[in-house]
């Protein structure tokens, strides 16, 4: 695999004696688009700081494109731009002075070509000369994006690029972040959405407590993430599932009181109508029925339980 950015045995512990990661392994691809999901103090911004040179590991190494995160900073962060969770602007300052001025940090020659140019890609060419307060919420993330470009960086991180954004700037952002990544750019972004890495990820991390738990491509995850759960609550408890509804793999809830069946949302056939059937067949009466969508929450309880049977096993 071409790696553009290594993580061997990363771990970080704070001052506080908080264990944030836990011996963390991961390969980012050239050009893939990477989400990294996880529940609020999973560890996803540590993660980042720590690639960024914000945050010190406590144990490992972390290689940029061929640079050490920590013996070569410079070169190491030079290659990565970073769109922060939160606005850290002036907002006093206009939109092409502040993205010129990111760029010169990196020690980057002005290129006004190039920034320029950045400015029409994110839509903000006609907001250049607005003072940064003056811009929606949406334009001042885009702000942020270009400041995190201004320096031509292969790596872009985005942390929670579109946390309380609506539905249609999440879209915007969406195509801005595909069209980065046609042009080369690698990408990682961390998210709770779980639409998020479904519409724009190539493969997908989950992370918790710490612990990357696991790293599928988005196609092989999504095949789990589409289950769907049907309750049936029963007139009469049931002691035992029948042997005629053997096929559905059918689990006995509530003390009896609820059938479930969990089946694959994206299948053709569902096989709910042959399951009715089946029970209309045997005389088995249901008061009510109800069908859920598993969550992202639910996939981290069985990904997390799994593991850590699998650990105990
Ligand atoms: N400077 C610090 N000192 C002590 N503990 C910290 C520090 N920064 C983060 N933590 C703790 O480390 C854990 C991981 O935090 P982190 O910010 O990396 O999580 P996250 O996955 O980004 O969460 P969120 O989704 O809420 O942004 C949390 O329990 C947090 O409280």
């Amino acid at each position: 695999m071409d790696s553009i950015l290594s993580l061997r045995q990363v771990s970080k512990t704070y001052a506080s004696g908080h264990k944030a990661l836990d011996h963390v392994d991961l390969d980012i691809r050239r050009g893939e688009i990477f989400a990294l999901l996880g529940p609020n103090g999973a560890g996803k911004t540590t993660l980042i700081n720590i690639i960024c040179g914000i945050v010190r590991p406590s144990t490992g190494t972390i290689l940029v494109d061929g640079h050490d995160a920590i013996r070569e900073a410079r070169p190491a962060r030079s290659k990565i731009g970073l769109v922060p969770q939160e606005l850290a602007v002036d907002m006093f300052e206009t939109v092409n002075a502040t993205t010129r001025f990111s760029r010169g940090l990196f020690g980057k020659a002005p290129d006004r070509a190039y920034t320029d140019q950045l400015l029409k890609d994110l839509s903000l060419w006609d907001k250049r000369d607005a003072k940064i307060m003056e811009l929606s919420g949406g334009m001042k993330r885009r702000v942020l994006i270009a400041k995190a470009l201004s320096h031509e960086p292969d790596i872009l991180f985005l942390d929670e690029p579109t946390a309380g954004v609506d539905v249609s700037l999440r879209r915007d952002m969406w195509k801005l972040v595909l069209g980065l990544r046609d042009r080369g750019t690698t990408i990682i972004l961390t998210t709770h959405y779980i639409e998020e890495a479904e519409e724009m990820a190539d493969r997908v991390g989950v992370i918790n407590r710490g612990k990357l738990l696991l790293v599928e491509e988005k196609a092989d995850l999504m095949k789990k993430l589409g289950k769907r759960e049907l309750d049936l609550s029963l007139v009469e408890p049931m002691r035992a599932i029948p042997p005629e509804l053997a096929e559905w793999h059918l689990s006995l809830e509530d003390e009896g009181h609820r059938l479930r069946y969990t089946f694959d949302a994206q299948a053709e056939r569902t096989g709910i109508p042959s399951l009715l059937r089946k029970l209309a067949e045997l005389d088995i009466g249901f008061k009510d029925l109800d069908t859920s969508k598993s969550s992202l929450e639910d996939i981290f309880v069985d990904i997390v339980a799994h593991r850590e049977e699998g650990a105990a096993a």
